[in-house]
């Protein structure tokens, strides 16, 4: 009997057996797929890489942002490629990790529970002291077009394989890998068109900001908000989709159809009914948000397979942490404790640090908002950058910092900022007493923490 199995080498799993593996030779990881996690083969980096590609092209032609007049000739035709390789350095690097492991420890195949102790893979059967379970994810999509439309019809998991930039995408969603792919379709010459089911666009919950960054995002992209696919159908080898827009039909071709409608958790494929017949229904799962425990079993389920925050670092962490309760099983410590922050890749980024403003609201938490528009900002303007804004949220009894959301250029780095400040308990006024160096997008930071701090004076 093993001390723990881990099932799934994804970015959670991984993480759980480089722990693992420092307190117990006695372990066995099973994944059914390829070794090279969601993140690095079809995830944050590949996606990374053709946003990065696509904002250089833009920087190119609009060098007029600084008042500079460029002639380019810019040639899109190894994008992909680049894309690919880049990735395939990336995925080495995982793969090569993973190689280096004792063989004895790794099963290829698809896991499934036999009973709370017991897994098996291909009819042969393993145990376990504790399991942790790190399946990941898989793209949704209706089964009905993707029958009609064959390889027309892509997820994130095919649209990096392409080996050129389509003429044309139709994108469904406007949530996070919707919006960052599309952008940067876009930025590439791609003829692409969004449709949207709701007036939302990425991951911001603030009223304000999601307000701006439907503003500016709609300026650059064709986004159809409230309007969706009601047919497709393949037509010569292309994609034709009906819709109605301000009442009226309408139809568009396109080469690919993207569906970036949200994700499936792999839960399904492991089971687990046989362990409990209530477990049959993988959305009512009884997990604690806290220690990741299924029930009262020394199983724990970490990563994108059941969250509500299906991010790298999340699933790293909670692969990490699992280890710990699964060898000082039953004395189980919280695995969830690193104060939230998301970043999305969009241009101006959004991102979202500690608790959001739709959270607070609902819990009725007494705050104040702090907001500074970076539309005036000095260090954006020279940036040629000033676009949106920043929202700090602080508790009006104790004063400190719960949480942020930007929509700017590079929120990516004052998000971090603001979460090692929240997950410091700070309170506004300690905020204030660091340096602000000038001129800096920090200092933006600084105008919405002092608008903060104004209103908790008038309180
Ligand atoms: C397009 C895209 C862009 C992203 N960009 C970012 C980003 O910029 N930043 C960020 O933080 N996050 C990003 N993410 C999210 C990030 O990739 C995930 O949060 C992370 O990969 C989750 O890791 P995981 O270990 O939970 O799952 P995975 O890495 O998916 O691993 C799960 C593994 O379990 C295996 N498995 C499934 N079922 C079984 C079974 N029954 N038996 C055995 N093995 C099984 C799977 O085959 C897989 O290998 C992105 C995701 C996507 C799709
Ligand atoms: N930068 C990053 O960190 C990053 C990048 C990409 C993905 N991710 C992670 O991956 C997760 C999944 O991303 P996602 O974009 O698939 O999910 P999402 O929840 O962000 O967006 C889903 C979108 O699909 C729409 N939608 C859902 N069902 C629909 C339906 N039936 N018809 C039409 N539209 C529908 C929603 O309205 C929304 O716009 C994210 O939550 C994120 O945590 C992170």
């Amino acid at each position: 009997m093993y001390d723990i199995i881990i099932i799934g080498a994804g970015t959670a799993g991984i993480a759980a057996y480089k722990e693992a593996i420092k307190k117990t030779q006695n372990i066995l990881i099973i994944n059914d797929g390829s070794w090279d996690t969601t993140c690095a083969r079809v995830g944050c980096m590949p996606s990374k890489i053709l946003i990065s590609t696509a904002n250089r092209v833009y920087d190119i032609q609009h060098a007029d942002e600084v008042e500079l007049t460029v002639k380019a000739q810019i040639d899109t035709s190894h994008v992909m490629q680049h894309v690919q390789s880049l990735r395939d350095r990336f995925t080495k690097a995982t793969l090569k990790d993973v190689n280096s492991w004792e063989k004895s420890h790794k099963i290829s195949g698809k896991a499934e529970f036999i009973d709370a102790q017991t897994v098996q893979v291909a009819n042969q059967k393993y145990q376990a002291k504790s399991f942790i379970v790190a399946v990941g994810s898989t793209p949704s999509f209706n089964r009905e077009w993707k029958e009609s439309l064959g390889d027309l019809l892509i997820t994130s998991d095919q649209i990096f394989e392409l080996n050129e930039l389509p003429k044309r995408l139709a994108v469904i969603g406007s949530g996070v890998i919707a919006i960052e792919i599309a952008q940067a379709m876009h930025r590439l010459g791609v003829e692409t068109t969004v449709f949207a089911r709701s007036e939302k666009v990425g991951s911001l919950t603030s009223p304000t900001l999601q307000k701006n960054a439907i503003e500016v995002l709609s300026n650059e992209l064709n986004i159809k908000f409230k309007v969706l696919p009601e047919h497709v159908q393949k037509y010569r080898n292309k994609v034709k989709i009906e819709f109605t827009e301000h009442g009226q039909s309408q139809q568009l071709i396109t080469d690919y159809l993207l569906v970036a409608t949200g994700r499936d958790s792999l839960l399904n494929t492991l089971k687990l009914q046989n362990i409990d017949t209530s477990f049959s229904d993988i959305t009512k799962l009884p997990i604690d948000p806290h220690t990741k425990q299924l029930a009262q079993l020394p199983i724990f389920v970490v990563g994108d397979a059941f969250t509500s925050t299906p991010i790298q670092h999340e699933a790293a962490h909670e692969g990490r942490q699992a280890v710990q309760n699964c060898l000082n099983f039953s004395k189980l410590k919280n695995i969830k404790t690193l104060t939230p922050l998301g970043i999305m890749f969009s241009s101006p980024e959004m991102a979202g640090v500690g608790q959001n403003f739709k959270s607070l609201t609902h819990q009725k938490t007494a705050f104040v908002t702090g907001y500074a528009s970076y539309e005036k900002q000095g260090r954006a303007i020279v940036n040629g950058k000033n676009q949106g804004g920043v929202e700090v949220y602080v508790d009006i009894k104790t004063r400190k910092l719960l949480g942020a959301e930007l929509f700017i250029q590079s929120a990516e780095h004052l998000a971090h900022l603001l979460a090692w400040m929240v997950g410091q308990k700070l309170t506004v006024d300690e905020v204030l007493d660091n340096p602000f160096y000038h001129p800096t997008l920090e200092e933006g930071l600084r105008t919405a923490l002092k608008h903060a701090r104004r209103q908790l004076k008038a309180v």
